[in-house]
């Protein structure tokens, strides 16, 4: 079944009598989705760095950019997959890792119901540390897709090694490490609420769940959960160097990928370190203003990565944003605030709704323009507005 296909069902649907349940675009989805949220999970997943403006110009570089389309092709059947880390992928499209995303969830659940979605769209989730429910819970409901496991590295050597034996056990089939996040970056809508005390209970599960974390504490987390929160805050934060790296490689032989690369000279670093891909990525924005939006820095890490696989993030809001980011030599492109809307919206049938109708505009694009493989979409695919 081609990805456009979601496009008959509407019609169909319509043909029925059936109106979509869901909003059709990200901008209609999203204020309704923030409507549908509690204040503290809404101003916290809405906020970005600052006054924001590198989270808008993450979405609006896209503009910048535009597709020419190819006639005569034949492009009746179209080919959206992609190899990635000796996987085959039904295509190229990822959710990033959301910490705390559970809570987006009327239930509380909102990790395993994601999880659900990746499992019936084989769209992969990067499951962040921060899962409200445990990650082996939530690896539980991938099906047949692969999932990542995304690492926030405590200063706790062994605890950071037991979280990534756990993954590997509970079947991930990736290790992203996230380097641009072992501060948070100045957010005025969470402060203005005081936000992160709300939230920190909720993000402890997989340090709760873990025996060595578990060892650290005078009493149990059940008998002293502010204890369990402070040492949670103490050991969260781990500003890694370059000389992590090697141990980072040593302890997992599953694909390595560091998250937050934005500069040629890192992605070198990042190669002669032995990892296996590099994820081009401003945290949406949410971590430092006054960046570039991370799709104007992507064409220099796909250069210097020379071949390695590049993954990005940031910004993404429609399929024409995955086609324009693989066109400037993405080999994967995520979402972040896109499904966890949906998601707040809709629940699983809410994420799954936002990846098939990202997907299905990609592949519509994919047949008009005339590129019936991702491999077509070469830069010469891309124009840059003056
Ligand atoms: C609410 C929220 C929580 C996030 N939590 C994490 C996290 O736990 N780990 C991580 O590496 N990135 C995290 N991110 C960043 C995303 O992985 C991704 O880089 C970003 O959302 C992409 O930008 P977009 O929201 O414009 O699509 C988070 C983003 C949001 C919106
Ligand atoms: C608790 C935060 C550090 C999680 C995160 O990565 C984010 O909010 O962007």
């Amino acid at each position: 079944m081609a990805y456009g296909d979601y496009q008959d069902e509407i019609y169909m649907d319509g043909l029925r009598g059936v109106v979509p349940r869901f909003p059709m675009t990200y901008d209609e989805l999203e204020p309704l989705a923030q409507a549908a949220m509690p204040a503290s999970v809404r101003s916290y997943v809405m906020a970005g760095a600052g006054d924001e403006r590198t989270q808008r110009a993450n979405v609006t570089a896209f503009e910048r950019w535009g597709l020419v389309p190819r006639m005569m092709v034949g492009a009746t059947d179209r080919d959206l997959s992609v190899d990635l880390f000796g996987m085959r992928l039904p295509s190229p499209l990822f959710m990033a890792p959301v910490g705390v995303i559970g809570l987006c969830a009327q239930d509380g659940h909102g990790d395993l119901a994601t999880a659900r979605a990746a499992a019936r769209t084989g769209v992969p989730m990067v499951a962040s540390t921060l899962t409200v429910d445990p990650l082996e819970e939530v690896a539980a409901e991938f099906g047949a897709t692969p999932g990542f496991f995304q690492l926030y590295t405590p200063t706790d050597r062994e605890l950071a090694e037991s979280l990534v034996h756990r993954a590997e056990k509970a079947g991930f089939k990736g290790i992203v490490v996230t380097l641009d996040t072992w501060i948070t970056g100045w957010r005025p809508r969470d402060l203005a609420v005081s936000n992160f005390p709300q939230l920190r209970g909720n993000c402890l599960t997989n340090y709760t769940s873990d025996p060595v974390f578990r060892a650290r504490l005078a009493r149990s987390p059940e008998d002293d959960p502010a204890a369990a929160v402070a040492e949670w805050v103490r050991i969260f934060g781990n500003p890694l160097t370059w000389d992590d790296l090697s141990w980072l490689r040593s302890i997992t032989d599953l694909p390595l990928i560091l998250k937050g690369i934005c500069h040629p000279d890192d992605v070198r670093r990042a190669k002669d370190g032995g990892v296996d891909g590099i994820y081009c990525s401003n945290h949406g924005g949410r971590q430092a203003n006054g960046g570039l939006p991370a799709l104007d820095v992507l064409p220099s890490v796909v250069q210097a990565a020379d071949g390695t696989p590049v993954l990005f993030d940031s910004g993404v809001r429609t399929g024409a944003d995955i086609i324009k980011a693989i066109a400037l030599g993405a080999s994967a492109v995520g979402i972040g605030r896109p499904y966890a809307y949906g998601l707040a919206y809709g629940g699983e049938a809410g994420v799954v709704h936002v990846l098939r109708s990202l997907l299905a505009e990609a592949d519509l694009i994919m047949a008009v323009d005339g590129y019936p493989t991702l491999a077509d979409l070469a830069p010469e695919a891309l124009r840059r507005l003056t």
